[in-house]
């Protein structure tokens, strides 16, 4: 039995104990971590999750994190002994919490608490959106599995990709980021589109050569937000899919853009989606990759599904 099913079954069993009971206490224990840097952070929202949740009878202890990395190693100590961790924060946070429950044998259930500049996870799994309603869904403490990819051996909840999306997230200055939110990635997105010099990428996916010129691996349904790429996956099902694009001039970047707007990416020309078990992703030249919205280095990049889920609260 995995660490986390372990972990799922002692949670479980504690209706059935007495209230003072150690793992009973545990259970009640909710750690919000927060990063104060994330677009949208909003400590007023942070303060009324914590009130509900306090009224509705669990400790509450918020951590607001002062450098990148704290989450991780916050969520890698395996003495962490909460019910929840609830990481307020966008993408990049969840997935710093998730790199570090790979290193603790006994991870808590997940809680997102969602801020960022496009919390896309916020919108796969349908979080609510009011203090009231995250807090409601953390005392209810209903999971549902959270699959997850390796990058390289680095989790990705969402999204793995090399080419154009990577090289704008690479490109995107922090300050605009701040003040633009996801304007500043439109953009970063125009301006790059007519001065950039697009390399083809090889992307193998169980064994099939897909020449492209951006190639995604996707774990869940959405992309840069609410748009869907890929209606048959979700981060609570086991399964990649990769998404090819056969070119990337500005023209087809257009076009891409307004199928993304209109969910019609994967019935669009030159789009190829197919699930795959590996994936690897190579060019000539390197090519900047991203995991989840942050930078992650350059091509190669080497991709599967991780051997365990997470637990994630869910509505
Ligand atoms: N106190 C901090 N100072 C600087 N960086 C931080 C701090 N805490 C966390 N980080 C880092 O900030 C990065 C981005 O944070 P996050 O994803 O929460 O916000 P965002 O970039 O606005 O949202 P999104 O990922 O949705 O675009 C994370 O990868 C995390 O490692």
């Amino acid at each position: 039995m995995s660490a986390l099913r372990k972990r799922a079954a002692i949670v479980a069993d504690r209706t059935d104990r007495r209230d003072d009971h150690p793992i009973a206490l545990e259970a009640r224990k909710v750690l919000i971590v927060a990063n104060p840097t994330s677009g949208g952070y909003r400590p007023r929202f942070l303060d009324a999750v914590r009130a509900h949740l306090a009224a509705g009878g669990c400790e509450v202890e918020v951590r607001l994190t002062t450098r990148a990395g704290e989450i991780g190693e916050i969520c890698a100590d395996p003495r962490l002994a909460v019910g929840i961790l609830a990481v307020a924060g966008g993408d990049g946070s969840v997935n710093e919490a998730i790199t570090g429950f790979q290193s603790n044998p006994m991870p808590p259930d997940l809680a997102v608490i969602p801020f960022g500049t496009a919390n896309v996870l916020a919108h796969e799994l349908g979080l609510p959106t009011s203090a009231e309603g995250l807090a409601r869904m953390m005392l209810r403490r209903k999971t549902a599995p959270l699959h997850y990819g390796l990058a390289n051996g680095r989790p990705f909840v969402l999204m793995a990709s090399a080419g154009f999306d990577a090289e704008v997230v690479h490109a995107v200055p922090l300050a605009l980021k701040r003040r633009l939110g996801k304007l500043a990635y439109v953009i970063t997105a125009l301006r790059l589109a007519f001065t950039r010099k697009g390399r083809d990428l090889e992307a193998t996916a169980d064994g099939e050569r897909i020449v492209c010129r951006l190639a995604v691996a996707t774990n869940g349904r959405c992309y840069g937000g609410p748009f869907t790429v890929c209606p048959d996956a979700s981060v609570s099902r086991p399964g990649l899919h990769l998404l090819a694009l056969e070119k990337d001039g500005p023209l087809s970047a257009l076009r891409f853009g307004l199928a993304l707007l209109l969910g019609r990416v994967h019935k669009a020309r030159g789009v190829r989606l197919r699930p795959f078990a590996h994936l690897r992703i190579a060019s000539t030249h390197a090519v900047p990759a991203q995991v989840d919205g942050d930078p992650f280095g350059r091509t190669p990049v080497e991709i599967t599904a991780a051997p365990d889920a997470l637990s994630i609260l869910v509505p």
